[in-house]
């Protein structure tokens, strides 16, 4: 029987409520997997916060784990940027927790952080005149000196913007400075050596076009498995979250409304509740892709 609440079970295969189709959903505790429930999972427990007397977020839970891609969802407004920002340890909730390599962000110092999460922001600045290698190099700033070099030169060929490395910030196209920041965020985590990190990006697809947002979404799952870090991405796709996410989180009006594997989240029903629209749902049975277009009647 369940003992409590606790957070998901990370390890379905080898937990005795699997068959339960409650495991997911109401987030029992199912005993087995407290031993599995590593140090290493980017935790949210029961997050709330509040600003100028209204209600952000209400009791948000999520747990991300290295190796996959988390999205979260949810039509503007949600608080998906404020919930990155809590994740990132920049705003501090007012009740729950948020526990980074299995300590609470609130107390860790800069140079921890920056050693265990990198953050790429909906609203990027940067100083007048700066170059994209200037810029990725700054995401190395905390680590050894040896390994600022190679970190920087894995960043930008991973993020293919080696061509852009001299060129300065002001003269790209935003997709561009997009990719930029994503080196930056890369560099950083690259050059930390804790076995735990997490690349956090907000609509870090927002500014690319249809092509690159798809691989950069397929390239972010990819890296989350050859770095064995965790990605958690706001994103607006609902089609991009459903092709390549591992989770997804829905949120509404501050309110985790469902939370669990992609395809499971993913529902005609629940989503036509959350953004208000009628959807219809297609479905490729040759190559097996599901997709969400608005349903309208002209
Ligand atoms: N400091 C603040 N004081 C008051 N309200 C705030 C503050 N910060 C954010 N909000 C409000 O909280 C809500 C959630 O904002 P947030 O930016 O997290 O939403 P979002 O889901 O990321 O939206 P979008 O998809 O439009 O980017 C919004 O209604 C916003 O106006």
């Amino acid at each position: 029987m369940p003992t409590g609440w606790h957070a998901a079970c990370w390890h379905p295969q080898s937990c005795r409520l699997v068959s339960s189709p409650a495991c997911w959903v109401h987030r029992f505790s199912c005993g087995c997997c407290d031993e599995n429930r590593s140090h290493r999972v980017l935790e949210l427990e029961q997050v709330s916060l509040q600003r100028a007397g209204k209600r952000l977020l209400w009791q948000v839970s999520l747990q991300a784990v290295p190796g996959e891609l988390c999205v979260i969802l949810g039509p503007n407004g949600a608080g998906k940027s404020t919930l990155l920002q809590v994740m990132s340890g920049y705003l501090r909730p007012d009740s729950g927790r948020v526990r980074l390599g299995g300590q609470d962000t609130v107390g860790l110092s800069a140079a921890r952080l920056a050693s265990l999460r990198a953050v790429v922001e909906q609203q990027t600045t940067v100083p007048s005149g700066w170059r994209v290698s200037e810029l990725v190099a700054a995401g190395s700033y905390f680590a050894a000196p040896g390994q600022q070099a190679a970190a920087m030169a894995q960043a930008l060929t991973l993020t293919d913007t080696s061509r852009l490395a001299q060129r300065r910030l002001d003269s790209l196209s935003g997709g561009e400075v997009q990719r930029a920041h994503l080196a930056r965020a890369l560099c950083q985590l690259l050059a930390s050596t804790q076995p735990e990190r997490y690349l956090l990006l907000d609509e870090a697809t927002a500014a690319l076009d249809f092509a690159i947002a798809d691989s950069q979404m397929a390239q972010w799952r990819q890296l989350a498995q050859d770095l064995h870090i965790g990605v958690v991405a706001v994103v607006h796709d609902l089609n991009l979250a459903l092709r390549h996410a591992d989770r997804v989180l829905l949120l509404q009006d501050g309110c985790s409304i469902a939370f669990g594997r992609t395809a499971d989240i993913m529902q005609q029903a629940r989503l036509e509740a959350i953004y208000g629209i009628r959807l219809a749902e297609l479905i490729s049975p040759d190559a097996g892709i599901r997709a969400f277009v608005p349903h309208t009647t002209r």
